[in-house]
């Protein structure tokens, strides 16, 4: 096997060809490294649950394509339906069966998604989710939650996790004032402050848009009865709930985080409308909005809410989501679960046995690990930790074949195809890294 070469050859040559042509040599700035510093893995091939760089090295993966990969990369049948989705056409702009098809899987799974649209993005999804309730209340305003993120459109960028908690960034330039005003910013897990917001402007207010289980400034599990309270108050003044699911949905059990949380049989709360993305499109580019039919049925062309896309259903990705769904069966869920119990076990111990102060968060197989020793259970205490700490833990587990997510603000992901092998390498870099860890700490 090649040896690790994480600061000379194939992969920096690379990211200076990169940053020449692509700005920060990234499609997407979390991957730039920017927070542990160093150069990306530059990934040429990925199978079960390793990535192979260009140099032929390979890394154990905890980002699974940042939660898609959900059976672990090219999974054999995945891989299959989109071949033969592939020879069939890659695109028609026109309907198919197999969007109906996906459309009643997601349904079933998740009874609340009365009617479903595909979108091609996370950030389409929660962007048209946001119109919709808009359109369906007649009103302006929007809440969201200081530290969650829904994906990049003007509304929802405000105070957003991932990869602007990571840059240390409040918002991004180019949204105009006027569409800043029209987004209300509430600390996360703080009735008292989402009942204000809307004891002043109720009537104003179209939708609140949380992620079903903050994700994105790391894992911050929702406290007992803040969805359902979120429920309780939009309802009360005709505002809808909107549940981002793109990150938890069919990944932390098949029906999302709902199912795991309120229960599919007899909910204890419903939201009026669904984001899903990531596991939904088994890897390729697909996400989707479901939910209350009224609603729903607002949509162009039934309805005055215009949404349209040319790739949109495309056959290659609901090939893949349908697939992935097909295979995510109970075995599949019990397995994730069990190998994110152990990781977590591991890493608690690793971290406490070299004296580095932690917390491990989880919701479900979904978690992450904060370098603090107070619970987290907002922004202010996500960003209150110690990321140089993270950056050093990081590299010594990338230098010995382990990929992490390149943030102190990002969940890790696990597979299916994570098995006794890849767990001991992982479960085996810990207390070097830990070491390694306790050597940064600035506090
Ligand atoms: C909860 C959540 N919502 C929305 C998005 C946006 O999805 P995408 O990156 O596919 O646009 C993401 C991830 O990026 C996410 O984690
Ligand atoms: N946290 C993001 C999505 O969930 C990470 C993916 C990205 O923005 O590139």
């Amino acid at each position: 096997m090649a040896e690790v070469n994480k600061t000379t050859g194939t992969q920096d040559r690379l990211m200076a060809r990169a940053r020449a042509i692509i700005p920060g040599g990234v499609s997407s700035p979390v991957r730039a490294f920017g927070s542990v510093g160093g150069t990306p893995v530059f990934v040429a091939r990925a199978e079960g649950p390793r990535v192979f760089d260009v140099d032929g090295v390979d890394y154990v993966d905890l980002v699974c394509s940042w939660g898609p990969a959900l059976l672990g990369h090219a999974h054999p049948q995945v891989v299959g339906a989109v071949q033969a989705a592939a020879a069939r056409g890659l695109s028609f702009g026109a309907p198919t069966s197999a969007e109906v098809d996906l459309a009643t899987l997601i349904r079933d799974r998740v009874p609340a998604a009365e009617r479903v649209r595909f979108v091609s993005t996370g950030t389409e999804a929660t962007m048209t989710a946001i119109r919709l309730a808009r359109g369906a209340t007649g009103r302006d305003l929007i809440i969201k939650f200081a530290g969650l993120y829904h994906g990049h459109s003007d509304a929802l960028l405000a105070a957003a996790g991932s990869g602007l908690a990571t840059a240390g960034l409040p918002g991004s330039a180019g949204v105009t004032a006027a569409t800043a005003a029209e987004t209300i910013v509430l600390p996360y897990n703080d009735v008292t402050a989402l009942e204000g917001a809307f004891a002043l402007q109720g009537e104003r207010i179209a939708a609140v848009i949380t992620e079903a289980v903050p994700a994105n400034m790391g894992v911050v599990p929702p406290a007992a009865g803040f969805n359902e309270a979120i429920r309780r108050v939009t309802a009360q003044y005709g505002a809808l709930m909107i549940f981002d699911e793109v990150m938890t949905g069919f990944r932390v059990g098949p029906a999302g985080w709902w199912g795991v949380e309120a229960g599919v049989e007899n909910p204890t709360y419903t939201p009026d409308i669904f984001t899903f993305g990531k596991v939904v499109g088994g890897g390729m580019p697909l996400a989707a909005l479901g939910g209350r039919a009224d609603v729903m049925e607002l949509l162009a062309p039934v309805g005055p809410v215009y949404q349209a896309g040319t790739l949109s259903g495309n056959p290659l990705a609901t090939a893949a989501g349908m697939a992935t769904l097909n295979l995510a069966d109970d075995a599949v869920y019990a397995h994730v679960d069990r190998r994110s119990a152990e990781l977590q076990s591991a890493v608690d111990e690793a971290l406490t046995a070299a004296g580095v102060p932690h917390v491990v968060q989880n919701a479900g197989n979904l978690f992450s690990v904060f370098f603090r020793d107070e619970p987290v259970l907002d922004y202010d205490d996500a960003r209150d930790q110690d990321t140089a700490a993270f950056a050093r833990f990081f590299h010594s587990m990338l230098d010995q074949r382990v990929a992490l997510p390149p943030s102190a603000f990002e969940a890790w992901f696990l597979s299916a195809a994570h098995d006794d092998g890849a767990m001991s390498r992982i479960i085996g870099a810990l207390p070097a890294a830990a070491r390694a860890a306790a050597r940064a700490l600035t506090t």
